[in-house]
């Protein structure tokens, strides 16, 4: 039998010290346009296995067209997405096993309670109920959501759903979590409570890749970063290599430019 790569046999790309360095999502020339709108202008990049990776970029950069094409949400018009080595579009339901996500502006399924909506997503993934239960308590509770885990979730306030969202992402156990802007309206204490989880997880081998506006953070946080803009990569790479001796949101500003230095507005000072 001849060999192939995983990716045509639809399986994930082999693991353990002696494998080699597959990337833990790799995008090849991902491209999308809206109309007159390209969003993404053809995105290559590589997202080490075990890397904390921040995407971060001015508002309609394109992060949230490439995420969502990098995960099969959104079908490219060009290009490849990789997940351990499994093609995305070419074997979805291979690449979405080694996946949790967290998509900007999700729509859940909100007339569920929060723990009936994690034990869904858990039971959608094939595991058995006994486990469901016992990480959806555990979930809850990580994420400050046990005392509401009988709340509808139509009720809950926009971080609280945001939380319980991140519950239904991470209850399989994914290898790969990609977060559109995960600390959006969340407090700081489960902000800092997610941290924590996302810290070990990616400590025990986990990739996480987030988005984020919050220079700060990603800085703190990841270990590495690409800069996006008008759907292209400005830098990739370590988040020393890409702030270069500068803060993140300084070197950000400087290889993205656009500070408007406010004239004009005259008015708002007429009062
Ligand atoms: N469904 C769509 N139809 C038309 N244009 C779209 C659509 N989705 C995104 N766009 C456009 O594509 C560009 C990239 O949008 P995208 O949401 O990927 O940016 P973003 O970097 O995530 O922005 P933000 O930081 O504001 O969330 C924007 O110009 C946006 O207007």
């Amino acid at each position: 039998m001849t060999y192939q790569p995983p990716d045509q046999q639809g399986q994930p790309a082999p693991h353990g010290p002696s494998a080699p360095t597959v990337p833990a999502l790799s995008l090849l020339g991902l491209a999308k346009r809206f109309g007159d709108k390209i969003a993404v202008d053809g995105i290559t990049l590589d997202v080490p296995a075990g890397s904390f990776y921040g995407v971060v970029g001015p508002n309609g950069a394109g992060k949230t067209t490439t995420l969502s094409m990098a995960t099969g949400l959104l079908r490219p018009d060009f290009g490849t997405a990789l997940v351990h080595g499994v093609d995305v579009w070419q074997h979805p339901l291979e690449a979405k096993k080694l996946m949790g996500i967290l998509p900007d502006g999700v729509r859940l399924f909100d007339r569920l309670s929060g723990e009936q909506l994690v034990t869904y997503a858990g039971l959608l993934r094939g595991m058995d109920r006994d486990t469901v239960t016992a990480r959806v308590a555990e979930l809850l509770a990580a994420l400050d959501l046990g005392n509401d885990a009988g709340t509808l979730v139509v009720d809950y306030s926009a971080g609280m759903t945001k939380k319980i969202a991140l519950a239904s992402a991470l209850i399989h156990a994914p290898r790969l979590l990609v977060l559109d802007e995960p600390f959006e309206s969340v407090d700081p204490i489960s902000a800092a409570n997610i941290r924590d989880i996302l810290d070990r997880y990616v400590a025990s081998g986990g990739t996480v890749i987030v988005s984020s506006h919050v220079m700060d953070l990603v800085q703190r946080m990841c270990d590495h970063v690409a800069v996006v803009a008008g759907g292209r990569v400005l830098a990739a790479g370590t988040v020393e290599e890409v702030r270069a001796g500068a803060s993140l949101e300084d070197r950000f500003v400087q290889l993205v430019g656009g500070r408007n230095h406010t004239e004009g507005l005259e008015w708002l000072r007429t009062f």
